[in-house]
C-alpha cells in the first residue's frame, strides 16, 4: 500500500519536528520502521493509528529517542537529535515530553514531588537521593509546578500520594510532569487505554486544550477510532512499520481504515459507550 498523503500544504511554518526516512531494527532482527518520513509543525495534533505491531509505540520511542534509530533521521527545531547521547540526550528527554498508557509516575512520590520531576533536567547538579524534592528545588521551580498541576485541575491534589490517586488523576499528574518539563512537542503512546471512557474524553481534552492555547504539537497513539475521529486534526496510518496514510481526519474514509487495518478494524470501530 502506497503512502497516501492529504496533508494541507504547510503555510511557511516551520517544522517542530522532521522525521526522515526512519528506519528501527531491533537486535531481535524485527524491523518496526522501514523508512518513515514526515513532518510536524505546532499546527499538528496528530493521532497515530494501526494495527498491533505496526510500529506506533516504535515510532514515538524513537521520537523521544528512549530508542536509537537503526538509520534515517529525526529533527528537533531543526537540530538532528538521532545519534546524541549522554547530556544532550537528556536535554532532548526534556524537550520532547511523553504520555504514557501506565502513566509512569512515581508511587510513593506526592503528586507535587512526580511534577518537580520533569524539572530535573533544568538542575545543572545531580540531586541527592535521600532528599524530598520539594526542599531542594527553588521556589520558582515549586511556583511553576503548582502552576502546572492548576492548569490540569488537580491543584488540590498536590500533597497527596500518587499511588492513591485513580487512573485519570495519575495522568493528569503525567501531563502536568510534562507541562513541567516545558517541551517542543508532547508524545502520548495510548494515553487512554486504561481509563474509562469519561476520564479518557477528560484526558483528550486537556491534551487538546493545552496543544491549542500553547501552540505545543501532539502527537497521540490511538486505538479507539470514535476517539480518533473526536480529536484527530491530523492522521498518520501506519501499516506493517511503513506509513501509509499522512492526511486529516475528515478524509479518513471506512475503506481506507479497512486498508490500514488490513480487514481487521470490527474493534477499532467499535463505539465506547457515549461519555459526558
Ligand atoms: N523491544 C522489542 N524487541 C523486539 N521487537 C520489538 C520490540 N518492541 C516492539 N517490537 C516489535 O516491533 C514491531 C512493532 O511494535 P510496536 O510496539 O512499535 O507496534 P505498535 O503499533 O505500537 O503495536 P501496539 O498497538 O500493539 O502497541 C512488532 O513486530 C513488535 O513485536
Amino acid at each position: 500500500m502506497a503512502v497516501q498523503t492529504a496533508a494541507p500544504k504547510e503555510t511557511g511554518l516551520a517544522p517542530v519536528v522532521e522525521v526522515r526516512d526512519l528506519v528501527k531494527r531491533y537486535p531481535s532482527g524485527t524491523t518496526a520502521l522501514k523508512g518513515v518520513s514526515f513532518q510536524v509543525s505546532a499546527r499538528d495534533f496528530i493521532v497515530i493509528i494501526g494495527c498491533s505491531g505496526a510500529g506506533k509505540s516504535t515510532l514515538l520511542r524513537c521520537l523521544n529517542r528512549l530508542l536509537k534509530p537503526t538509520s534515517g533521521q529525526i529533527l528537533l527545531l531543526g537540530e538532528d537529535i538521532s545519534a546524541v547521547s549522554g547530556g544532550c540526550l537528556q536535554k532532548v528527554r526534556r524537550r520532547v515530553g511523553m504520555i504514557f498508557q501506565q502513566f509512569h509516575l512515581v508511587p510513593r512520590l506526592t503528586v507535587l514531588e512526580n511534577v518537580l520531576a520533569g524539572r530535573l533536567r533544568f538542575q545543572n547538579s545531580p540531586i541527592p537521593h535521600t532528599l524530598s524534592l520539594a526542599r531542594i528545588f527553588p521556589k520558582r521551580d515549586l511556583e511553576h509546578a503548582v502552576r502546572c498541576l492548576a492548569e490540569v485541575g488537580i491543584e488540590d491534589l498536590a500533597y497527596q500520594r500518587a499511588d492513591t490517586l485513580s487512573g485519570g488523576q495519575q495522568q493528569r499528574v503525567a501531563i502536568a510532569r510534562v507541562l513541567a518539563q516545558e517541551p517542543d512537542v508532547i508524545l502520548a503512546d495510548e494515553p487512554i487505554a486504561s481509563l474509562d471512557p469519561r476520564s479518557a474524553s477528560a484526558v483528550m481534552n486537556l491534551l487538546r486544550e493545552i496543544h491549542e492555547t500553547k501552540g505545543i504539537p501532539v502527537l497521540v497513539n490511538l486505538h479507539h477510532l470514535d476517539f480518533v475521529k473526536r480529536y484527530a486534526k491530523r492522521i498518520l496510518g501506519m501499516q506493517n512499520g511503513r506509513l501509509v496514510y499522512d492526511g486529516p481526519s475528515s478524509l479518513l474514509e471506512a475503506e481506507l481504515v479497512e486498508r490500514i487495518y488490513q480487514g481487521s478494524c470490527d474493534t477499532a470501530w467499535e463505539e465506547l459507550p457515549a461519555c459526558a
